[in-house]
């Protein structure tokens, strides 16, 4: 029997979507690769319904002429062909199977990976703006409903429509009388079965809008971070409640799906009784008059039966059929998103990188009306080690994410060797530049294949060279596994700082031309924080090696070519330590403050975390 709802989703608030032409013509070009396939199922769907149509025809004759004949020999023929008849139903039913499947996931394989490569090059803005969940929801759920597409809405349909027309046609070449009334009955199981389809239909998607709240839920609240706030707030309690609100309210849809569902067998296991009863009642007195044969009324109750699920499902066809589209219409949206971040057809590729960076009147916005970064121009010559220092949330991190074209300038221009960036090939870019920033991301992998992230070839002498240098080596040589020590999601099994000297490491092995460093400023113990001070030295000693440093630690600050000072997205400041501080502006402001101990500065008239973080002591 057919399905008679759909869980697929229409749209943006439950209004019908509309059949639009170039969404069709799109859904069917990625059905195209798979025309081979879809062939044999039409085959399939064929013979399934000739086989199906020939068994009420076989009884039939064994009511009418093998058994009044006295005929034993038809009757065993006709028992035999029963039989076989239902066998190569059955293995062609299971050869459908497989070609649907194979269609379906084919098609989910095409868009999974469609989706998962254009995901990649979308840009960091759309990864800060959108919530992990959707992005996992649309391409896992989403995704994975288009198997039901291809085996409800495509191939039922297909299966539907052929029974459905094949039968009446039969029926009607039996006895067009019967046929009359046989129609005439079909409303009585249409209708109920619309109305169940509609109940289901919206409880089955208030289901998913719980089900959709209560995987947020736990996505946020029981990854590590969250698990760690809900902790350290102690609101465990609320969470639970929360959930356990949620929760109650699924399983009430759950238990009303499971009643309607219920109710709906009920209304047909009466139709598929009362329908046969009347064909009985009226065939019978045709009978009777000795107008048809007995044989032609069992046959009729029998494609009768065979008609209820096609008809009551085709009766549901269009809210099938739009759903499907919906469903491609929400993953066409994710494809479609506009890359903000996009190579040039004739991008060139860096050759002999030199490692010079200039900032050419740059200013950036994240949004309208606001800029974070103004009019900034300047200079990194090849080998350079540059200090960027200025009060939180003066732009340094932004400016540092416009090397490597994470952004592109809002304004002005940022040139890699004399070349707009945005003329680059953006590979090209990525492999010449390292960047280790505050917070540093792990794999859920051994260390081992964690450092290799920079450079998949290294050899294991490299790997261990590394680390070494990177002063991580003793400890990973101290955990029980050594390198194939699996750290955990985000790195969460190693300290700030050894993860830190991990991400330090695996710069080290991509061995960039351009290195940007964002200097932690988490407070460490002496021990890590001298491990890892030997590690950035070692990351900015090489001299062939260009490093802008966002810098926290005064041996950088001294250590830089130069030094830039940063407020409010300006350049205000730029040149030695000495010579900075003589011109007691900003920088010695912020060097004083900070010598002063206190780690808060008060500028333009408003409190602000100060973090050039030079740690006290570091001065004398
Ligand atoms: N993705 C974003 N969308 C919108 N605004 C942002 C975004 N990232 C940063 N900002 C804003 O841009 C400004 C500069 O931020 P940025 O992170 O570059 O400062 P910063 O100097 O690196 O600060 P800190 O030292 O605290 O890390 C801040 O006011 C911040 O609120």
């Amino acid at each position: 029997m057919g399905r008679f709802y759909t869980n697929y989703d229409w749209g943006q608030n439950g209004k019908k979507p509309e059949l639009k032409k170039e969404s069709l013509v799109r859904i069917y070009r990625y059905f195209l690769p798979y025309w081979k396939f879809l062939i044999w199922v039409v085959t399939c769907i064929l013979v399934a319904a000739g086989l199906a149509l020939l068994q009420p025809l076989f009884i039939k004759w064994i009511v009418d002429t093998a058994i009044p004949d006295g005929d034993l020999w038809l009757l065993n023929l006709l028992a035999v062909s029963m039989v076989t008849a239902a066998i190569l139903q059955g293995l062609v039913g299971v050869m459908q199977t497989y070609l649907n499947t194979r269609i379906g996931q084919g098609v989910m394989f095409d868009i999974r990976n469609q989706m998962y490569g254009h995901l990649h090059r979308m840009s960091i803005r759309f990864f800060t703006s959108t919530k992990t969940g959707d992005i996992m929801s649309r391409v896992n759920n989403d995704v994975n409903g288009l198997q039901q597409v291809v085996t409800d809405t495509i191939a039922q349909s297909l299966n539907n429509v052929l029974i459905s027309v094949t039968t009446l046609i039969t029926m009607f070449l039996l006895d067009w009388r019967l046929a009359l009334v046989s129609i005439l009955l079909l409303p009585l199981f249409i209708l109920p079965t619309r109305k169940v389809g509609k109940l289901n239909y919206d409880a089955k998607k208030q289901t998913q809008v719980r089900m959709s709240e209560l995987s947020s839920l736990m996505q946020e609240t029981l990854s590590v971070s969250g698990a760690l706030l809900v902790k350290s707030f102690v609101r465990q309690d609320d969470e639970v409640r929360k959930f356990a609100g949620i929760n109650r309210e699924l399983m009430r849809l759950q238990i009303r799906q499971s009643m309607i569902g219920r109710w709906f067998f009920m209304f047909v296991g009466i139709i598929s009784t009362a329908g046969p009863a009347i064909i009985y009642w009226y065939g019978g007195h045709l009978v009777i008059d000795e107008n048809i044969t007995l044989g032609t009324v069992i046959a009729f109750t029998a494609f009768l039966n065979r008609l209820y699920g096609p008809v009551a499902a085709l009766a549901n066809i269009q809210v099938n059929i739009l759903g499907s589209v919906a469903l491609f219409e929400r993953l066409f949206e994710y494809l479609d998103l506009p890359l903000e971040i996009e190579e040039k057809p004739n991008a060139r590729k860096l050759q002999d990188v030199q490692g010079r960076i200039d900032f050419q009147h740059v200013t950036f916005r994240y949004q309208a009306e606001r800029d974070v970064v103004r009019d900034l121009s300047f200079t990194i010559e090849p080998g350079q080690v540059v200090a960027l220092v200025g009060p939180s949330g003066s732009g340094k991190t932004t400016v540092s994410n416009l090397i490597p074209r994470l952004y592109d300038p809002t304004e002005g221009r940022v040139l890699l060797d004399g070349q707009d960036l945005r003329d680059l090939e953006l590979k090209s870019i990525g492999e010449q530049i390292g960047m280790v920033t505050q917070e540093t991301f792990l794999f859920h992998a051994s260390i081992r294949d964690n450092l290799r992230y920079g450079k998949p070839d290294a050899s294991d002498e490299e790997v261990i060279a590394a680390a070494k240098a990177a002063h991580i080596h003793e400890l990973i040589q101290s955990l029980p596994e050594g390198y194939d020590t699996v750290v955990g999601e985000r790195g969460h099994k190693l300290s700030g700082g050894e993860k830190q000297r991990m991400a330090i490491a695996r710069v080290l092995l991509k061995g960039p031309k351009i290195l940007i460093l964002d200097e932690a400023t988490s407070a460490l113990d002496s021990h890590s924080e001298h491990g890892i001070q030997m590690a950035l030295d070692e990351l900015m000693s090489q001299r062939s090696r260009t490093s802008l440093v966002i810098a926290h630690r005064l041996s950088t600050i001294l250590a830089a070519d130069q030094i830039l000072v940063l407020e409010e997205g300006r350049l205000v400041e730029a040149g030695y330590h000495e010579e900075l501080l003589a011109q007691n502006g900003l920088y010695a402001s912020l060097y004083r403050q900070q010598f002063e101990g206190d780690g808060d500065l008060a500028l333009d008239g408003k409190r602000r975390a100060v973090r050039i973080g030079v740690k006290q002591g570091e001065f004398e």
